[in-house]
Parts: structure tokens; C-alpha cells; sequence
């Protein structure tokens, strides 16, 4: 019997900026002084009253009355007010309703807020109204808030203390909370573990004396080992984002629970394979190589996300082969590298570049020579995928001739013409634009023959990748004054940041824009790309949907309903799936749904099964000869 008490888990939970996001006074603030005319110099003062408090330097008391008097609350704001705390309930709790139901006894809400509104809002949670601890409001007659029962022990410093000892809980008390009054009672030795809870809020001090700090109420039951709404706590998923990525992805990422950090730069190989230790997401732009070696000694990665188009940096045949899916943003910044091309072509074929650095040195040199509008020239775009083709559909608009060459069939846009080969279409370009991706063969793709096969006097624009270019064939070609300007944002060296130094062959040369890498660089492609890679990361990890994924087989799942989903990656082979039956067979699991995908070289099963199965499962699929990866969702 001793055992058993001993062994029985309490759960004391914080009311204001736990169990709800929100601090409870400050929405009843929000309503009760709506028409007041010190509305908003009120409010501010309620807030600093509580972080006063907060901060011990005013007393729990004093705090209380200072803001009842502030509040000018009347009874009939608490509908509302009861109203709006209900839709504001932390995420984490709302998603663990089942726990609270199904553990009514061993729930406790010990707050310095009041039962007036507590009350109503977690007995909809199966919470017992009776294990409600918190203070009471004062009424005059007209129902207006005038003071808090002064007898109530939650009214005064030290009070959570003391209702915990009163209760004589005999058991493992598991305090949890955003404030410091919360782990006083772990410190006056009420408690056996505090949970910081930093959902809602994050404070310092409360953190550094957690025993435990916890991100949602999903953490707490996934460290006590209690089953929970989820399989794994989201915080529990770690991801790092490099190189800038818009700080829209990170908030999003954060709002959806996981534990993100960021960092402003590029890493190299070196460096990246000691951060990728433990990490689960990886997010990045075009500089940062995943090489193989990053992918062997990536112990946890679930997914990659390039925030960007290009994947060339990844070794994606190596990340596959790993059961890591990579995700881009095939369309985010398109727009604006082609909007880039068209202003270089403009400002090439007029020489701005020169003209405006000579005006900057007092040189007036107003000519006509080599300077020509767009209209009427002929534009070669090599590489007709998403960019060639809308610069093809934009450059057409201003007049131009537009001819392309493609590894592949392309549709030709508009009047555009097709070319079977290169040297068709640099024949007749007046302009050269490449656009092909920066896949390894693509390396070295544009030499000195090419150069040698233009028209003289050309424009030539690079804002594909560096290597694709020999740059010192280009260098030639502008100072020969075959090439009369040139663009290039993209070059073989880049800097890992913008404290790193940059040098090129091309420095210094005639009518020649370099640019550091910007052709998706503004702010509404960043926008878009901060949208879509987090959605398709977000929707891997809670479903395992690979839609667009760039390497893996694309499967598109219905959302997870009263199941469990498996999620199987393994090598293709044959007969793994004849084995995944075999063993779900055995545990006696129930299939409600299974989808299916392969490409050369691996298999991607998902299994949604009903709930009740054999405790063993998921080792024994581990266990499956050629799987790479499992996991389970619920
Ligand atoms: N400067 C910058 O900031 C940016 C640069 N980029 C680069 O632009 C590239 C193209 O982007 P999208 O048009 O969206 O890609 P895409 O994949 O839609 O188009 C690439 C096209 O090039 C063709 N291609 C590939 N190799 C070829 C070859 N050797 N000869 C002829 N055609 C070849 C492909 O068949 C495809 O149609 C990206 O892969 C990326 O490297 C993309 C965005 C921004
Ligand atoms: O989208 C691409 O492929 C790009 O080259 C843009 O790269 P960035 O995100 O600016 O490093």
C-alpha cells in the first residue's frame, strides 16, 4: 500500500500564463475598462503591477488590491470574461483535454487569480471545482469588485505554500508554473519537482530554478511517462536554421512548439557536422554544403529544409538514402531573380554601371555609344524551367525576341522559339541569360567555346549558380569586348557571411555588375519562402507528408483520425511491405488505411492502424531488415 501512495502523481497547476496564455486581470482590464478614458494608461499599469509582483517587489496582497482598484470590474464582465479565457487556454493543455479528464483526482489549479473565473474555465476540463485553489472577489451591491477575501491564504506571500501543505497530498507532487510563487512551494520542500513552464512566458529566474523546464504540458507527460495527446513533445524537435532565414519561418516554427534556433551565417563542412549532432530539422540557403559527411553524422535528422531553390548544395542522393526527405521553395523567389535580370539587361545595354560610378568621381561622359534599348534584341535564355520561363513571358512584354534551349522538352511561352542546341542559340542572342540549376554535371558547363561561339558585342547574364561559368573564359570575353556588359550574382567562391571578405576575377572589369548573390533576395520572396518551406517541414513531421518533397516519393496523407500512424522508410527491397504486415499481423494491429511509395532507392510505407495493439510493435518493426527509419504518430 506504502508503495503505491508513494508512487501516486499529483499535478498542481498554474492558472494565469499556464493553464491559459494570458494573465486573467489583464483581459478583464481589456473589458472592464473598454469605454473608460484612461483605458490604456490603466491597462499599462495593471501589467507593471504584475510584473511587480512577479519580480517580489511588491507584495502578492498589495499587487492584488492595487489592481482590483485599477480594474473598475463589475460581476457583469465575468461572462466575458470567462468567454474569452476559455478560447484562450495554452495550445498544449486544450490538446491534452483526455488527460485532465481521465485524472480528475490527481489535478489541482492552485492560482493567486480568483475561483470567480478560474472555476468555470477549468471544469470544462474535467477538473474538479473542489480542487480549485485561488482567491475570492468582494462585491458591493451593485456587483462592482471592490476587494479579495483577506482571509484567503492565496491573498498573501508564501500562500501556495500553504494551501499545499493543508492539503496533506500524499504522493509525488508535481508543481508546475510560469511564476516564482510556483517554485517557492518546491522550495519549502512542498513539491517534488517544479516545472517551469514556459509556454506563455519565459522568465529567468523561475527557469534557473526548475528541476524541469517544460514548453508545453506535453513535455511534462512525455518526462513523466504518462501518454499524452502526442507521440513526441514538439519541443522535443530540434531544428537550426542557418544562413538569415526570414524570421517569419522561425516564429512559425516556435508558435508550432518546436525548439528553434537560428544562426545568421553559413557553416562550413566542419563546422556543421559538430552542430548537426542531435539536431532534427536543418534549414539553409544556397551556401551551406550538406555533404555526405554531414549526413552520416547527423544522428537525428528527420528533414531538411532549403529555404531557397537551389539544391544543389545538398547531397540529396545521400540525405535519401538516410531517410531524410529535402524540401525548397520551388516558386518563392522566382519573380524576383527574373525581375533582377530585366533591370540588369536595361542597365547593361546602357552602361549604367560605369556611367554611375564615373558621376560619383565628378566625370561627366553623356554619349549614345554602346548604349541600346532592349526592344527588338534578341534574348537566349539557356535553362527554360521557372525562372527562364518567366523571364521569357516579362522580357516578350518589353519587346524582345526571346529564343531558349532546354536539357528537356519545354513548352515554348508566348512567341518564343525554340533552339535544339546551344550553339543555335548563342548564334543569334544579343543577349545571354542562363538559368539552368546548379546540379554537379551542370559544373563548368559554360567555357571558353561558348564565349567564342556569341555574336560580338553580347550581353551575358549569370544568376544561375557561380560554377557554371569558367569565369576567367568571361573575363576574357568582356576585356576582348566580345561581352559588352555582364551581370553575374552567383560566383564559384562565395562568402560564408557578410563579415567575410569577397574577391573575384571579375572585380574591376568594364560594364560589369556583380552582385552578392541577391536575385532572391527581397522581401517579399523571403516572405513566401518563410511560408512554404516551414508549412511542407510542419506537415512531414505531424503527418509525414512528403508533397513536393525533392527526393523523397511524394505522398500526400489524409490528416491522422483516431489512429496511429507508422511511418516505415526503408531501402528498396523486395518484400519489406509483405514483412510490415506480417508483423503488424502478429501484434494483432488493425490497418484503417496504408499508402505506399517507392522510388529507386528507397520505400516509404505509412500504416494508420487502430489504437489497441500488441506493446511490442514498434521494436519489432525497427527490427525489419533494410529499415532506415521509423517513427510512430499519434
Ligand atoms: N541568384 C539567385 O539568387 C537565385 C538563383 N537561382 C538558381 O536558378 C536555378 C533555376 O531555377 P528554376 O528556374 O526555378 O529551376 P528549374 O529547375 O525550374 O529550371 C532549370 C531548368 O534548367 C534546365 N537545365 C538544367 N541543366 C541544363 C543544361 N545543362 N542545359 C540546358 N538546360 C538545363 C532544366 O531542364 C530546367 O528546365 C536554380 O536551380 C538556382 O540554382 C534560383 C533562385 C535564386
Ligand atoms: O533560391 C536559390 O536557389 C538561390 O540561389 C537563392 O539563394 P539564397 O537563399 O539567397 O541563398
Amino acid at each position: 500500500m506504502k508503495v503505491e501512495e508513494e508512487e501516486k502523481q499529483y499535478f498542481v497547476i498554474d492558472f494565469d500564463s499556464t493553464f491559459t496564455k494570458v494573465e486573467a486581470l489583464d483581459i478583464l482590464g481589456e473589458i472592464s475598462l473598454s469605454n473608460h478614458p484612461e483605458r490604456n494608461t490603466r491597462l499599462q499599469k495593471i501589467k507593471d503591477i504584475t510584473d511587480l509582483g512577479m519580480a517580489g517587489e511588491m507584495s502578492l496582497r498589495e499587487s492584488l488590491i492595487a489592481r482590483i482598484q485599477l480594474l473598475n470590474g463589475n460581476r457583469a464582465h465575468l461572462p466575458e470574461l470567462i468567454s474569452r479565457l476559455s478560447k484562450l487556454v495554452s495550445k498544449s493543455i486544450e490538446r491534452n483535454r483526455v488527460f485532465f479528464d481521465e485524472h480528475p483526482e490527481d489535478t489541482f489549479i492552485i492560482s493567486n487569480g480568483f475561483k470567480e473565473f478560474i472555476v468555470p474555465v477549468v471544469t470544462k476540463f474535467g477538473i474538479k471545482a473542489d480542487h480549485v485553489f485561488a482567491n475570492d472577489m468582494i462585491f458591493d451591491e451593485e456587483g462592482n469588485i471592490i476587494d479579495l477575501n483577506r482571509n484567503n491564504v492565496l491573498s498573501i506571500n508564501g500562500g501556495k505554500v500553504k494551501q499545499i501543505e493543508a492539503l496533506k497530498l500524499k504522493g509525488q507532487i508535481n508543481m508546475i508554473g510560469d511564476g516564482y510563487t510556483d517554485y517557492e512551494v518546491r522550495q519549502a520542500g512542498m513539491a517534488n519537482n517544479f516545472y517551469a513552464y514556459t509556454e506563455n512566458v519565459e522568465r529567468e529566474p523561475v527557469k534557473k530554478h526548475a528541476d524541469h523546464i517544460a514548453p508545453s504540458f506535453d513535455e511534462i507527460l512525455y518526462h513523466k511517462k504518462m501518454s499524452g495527446a502526442l507521440s513526441y513533445p514538439k519541443n522535443r524537435i530540434k531544428m537550426l536554421l542557418l544562413e538569415s532565414v526570414h524570421p517569419n519561418a522561425l516564429a512559425k516554427l516556435k508558435e508550432e512548439g518546436f525548439s528553434v534556433e537560428s544562426y545568421p551565417a553559413g557553416l562550413d563542412e566542419d563546422e556543421l557536422c559538430k552542430k548537426i549532432k542531435g539536431i532534427h530539422v536543418l534549414g539553409l540557403r544556397s551556401k551551406t554544403q550538406v555533404t555526405a559527411k554531414v549526413v552520416r553524422e547527423a544522428d537525428k535528422l528527420m528533414a531538411i529544409g532549403a529555404f531557397c531553390i537551389g539544391t544543389n548544395q545538398i547531397d540529396i542522393e545521400a540525405a535519401l538514402e538516410a531517410g531524410i526527405p529535402v524540401f525548397n521553395a520551388p516558386f518563392s523567389n522566382t519573380r524576383s531573380v527574373v525581375e533582377l535580370a530585366i533591370a540588369e539587361m536595361i542597365s547593361l545595354m546602357r552602361g549604367i554601371s560605369d556611367k554611375n560610378r564615373d558621376m560619383h568621381q565628378g566625370i561627366w561622359s553623356k554619349t549614345a555609344k554602346n548604349s541600346f534599348e532592349i526592344r527588338g534584341k534578341k534574348l537566349g535564355i539557356i535553362g527554360y524551367g521557372s525562372i527562364g520561363a518567366q523571364l521569357s513571358v516579362l522580357a516578350e512584354n518589353l519587346g524582345m525576341d526571346v529564343y531558349y534551349y532546354d536539357l528537356v522538352e519545354k513548352l515554348a511561352l508566348g512567341n518564343a522559339t525554340k533552339c535544339d542546341t546551344m550553339e543555335e542559340l548563342l548564334a543569334v542572342a544579343d543577349v545571354v541569360s542562363l538559368h539552368i540549376d546548379g546540379r554537379p554535371e551542370n559544373g563548368n558547363f559554360f567555357l571558353r567555346e561558348h564565349f567564342q561561339m556569341m555574336k560580338n558585342g553580347v550581353i551575358f547574364l549569370n544568376l544561375a549558380r557561380g560554377p557554371v561559368v569558367d569565369i576567367l573564359a568571361l573575363k576574357e570575353a568582356i576585356l576582348s569586348g566580345k561581352v559588352i556588359g555582364a551581370g553575374v550574382d552567383v560566383f564559384p567562391e562565395e562568402p560564408n557571411s557578410n563579415n567575410d571578405p569577397f574577391t573575384s576575377e571579375l572585380m574591376g572589369l568594364p560594364n560589369t555588375i556583380l552582385t552578392p548573390h541577391i536575385g532572391g533576395s527581397t522581401l517579399e520572396a523571403q516572405e513566401n519562402i518563410a511560408d512554404f518551406v516551414p508549412r511542407k517541414i510542419m506537415d512531414y513531421i505531424n503527418t509525414g507528408n512528403t508533397e513536393n518533397s525533392v527526393n523523397f516519393p511524394n505522398i500526400t496523407l489524409p490528416p491522422l483520425k483516431d489512429a496511429h500512424r507508422l511511418i516505415h522508410i526503408h531501402k528498396n527491397r523486395p518484400g519489406v511491405l509483405a514483412k510490415i504486415n506480417n508483423t503488424l499481423a502478429e501484434f494483432d494491429a488493425n490497418i484503417v488505411g496504408q499508402y505506399l511509395k517507392t522510388n529507386e532507392a528507397i520505400g516509404y510505407v505509412i500504416t494508420d492502424i487502430n489504437k489497441q495493439y500488441g506493446k511490442e510493435l514498434s521494436k519489432s518493426l525497427k527490427k525489419i531488415d533494410h529499415t532506415i527509419k521509423f517513427r510512430m504518430l499519434y
